[in-house]
């Protein structure tokens, strides 16, 4: 049979699934039928969460107890928080992360049961502990206290809480969990296809989301959103800015935060929603420069190379403005795709088969 070859897998179907679907023709990004651009509206994060896990929106009594839930999965093993301690100071947070997620493989007392119910518990574990280990790692690498987790804070509230040591005003609180929101769940990323590889082997959850944050840290995938705010700040201001990006271009560099893989010759419908966010951030700041700065950043990019803006592109300096640190922007990204990550591998999991492709041999042969 002639096989065909596709670069980077361009177009290639990996997989059948019924978690998501990006509709590229209606700008729509479909989650188990609902678009996620409306549910950012009007939704919060933990409903996206029981969307993904169990199939359906959350009532108020479901979503509370979801909540309650996670609240009582948030505190990691204090051994946990002594690697961390272990580590060269230089780590990049998203390394420390990753050496938490696959440290909880051994907490597990039933690691080699792959059972949808198990996997179901490996989830809620992982929701609950993710944001206390993204927090905790960042900040024993800065030589801060860990922030112990506050349970009468929201989830996305207590995240805030944990990495900056400060409770989130409302309107922090709701962007926040807003682009949590946004950034839960994109079909087919290279993370999780990473993550689905891995789990087909009939390798636990964990491995498969460790895969998943080596994978989300490279910058022409979730590394862009950290790539964006050093961009940004090396601009300085909307002209300097503006130079630096036709210095890129001139060079033929990649312009972190536009283009994407199926978006391409269009935005991203999420960059959107936190191009209002942002707004929102300025005015209240009563400084609009940074958001200035991205719209000259998206005009000169539409200009001269037809492309757009991804989520990356405008959650970075909503994030900056949220007055996150830098280096935690994608450790934040995957805090939020945990749940993604984890209903794929659950998917993969109950349907399995091994992804085993083969190579065009262009080799030579004795
Ligand atoms: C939330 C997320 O993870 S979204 C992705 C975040 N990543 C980034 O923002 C990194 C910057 N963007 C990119 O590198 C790419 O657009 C990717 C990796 C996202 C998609 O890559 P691919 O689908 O493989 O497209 P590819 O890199 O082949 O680009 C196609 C063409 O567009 C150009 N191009 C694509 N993105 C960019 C960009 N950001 N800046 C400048 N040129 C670009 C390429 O140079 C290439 O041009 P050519 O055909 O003349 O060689
Ligand atoms: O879909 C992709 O390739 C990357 C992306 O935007 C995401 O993971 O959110």
């Amino acid at each position: 049979m002639e096989k065909t070859y596709s670069p980077g897998l361009d177009g290639v179907i990996a997989t059948e699934t019924q978690l998501s679907f990006l509709d590229t023709v209606n700008s729509q990004i479909i989650l188990r039928g609902y678009d996620l651009i409306d549910l950012s509206k009007e939704n919060v994060y933990l409903d996206i969460v029981h969307l993904l896990l169990n199939g359906t929106l959350p009532t108020n009594e479901a979503r509370k107890a979801l909540e309650d839930d996670l609240k009582q999965k948030y505190v990691i093993p204090q051994a946990i928080i002594k690697i961390f301690k272990l580590l060269p100071k230089n780590t990049h947070p998203m390394d420390g992360l990753r050496t938490g997620i696959s440290a909880l493989a051994g907490y597990d007392e039933h690691i080699d049961d792959r059972s949808a119910e198990r996997n179901m518990e490996r989830a809620h574990t992982l929701l609950g502990a993710v944001p206390t280990i993204v927090a905790a790692s960042y900040r024993v690498l800065q030589g801060q206290d860990v922030v112990q987790p506050d349970q009468r804070l929201s989830y996305s509230g207590n995240f805030f809480y944990m990495i900056t040591g400060n409770k989130p005003t409302p309107v922090q609180e709701k962007i926040f969990d807003q682009s949590l929101l946004l950034y839960s769940e994109h079909e087919m990323p290279n993370s999780t296809f990473a993550a689905r590889v891995i789990a087909s082997t009939q390798a636990d959850l964990y491995g498969a989301l460790t895969g998943a944050v080596a994978s989300l840290k490279g910058n022409l995938h979730g590394g862009a959103n950290e790539a964006v705010m050093y961009m940004l700040l090396a601009g300085k201001d909307v002209t300097g800015f503006e130079k630096l990006l036709y210095e890129k271009l001139a060079n033929k560099e990649k312009i972190m935060g536009f283009g994407h893989r199926v978006y391409m010759k269009k935005m991203d419908p999420r960059a959107l929603i936190m191009k209002e966010a942002l707004k929102v951030l300025c005015e209240e700041k009563g400084d609009d420069l940074l958001y200035r700065m991205c719209v000259a950043g998206e005009a000169i990019m539409e200009k001269e190379k037809g492309l757009y803006p991804n989520l990356d592109y405008y959650a970075a300096p909503v994030y900056y403005l949220l007055g996150l640190p830098i280096e935690i922007y994608t450790p934040i990204f995957f805090s939020a795709r945990t749940v993604g990550l984890c209903a794929h591998v659950v998917e993969q999991h109950d349907n399995n088969r091994l992804f085993r492709p083969r190579v065009n041999y262009v080799g030579e042969r004795q």
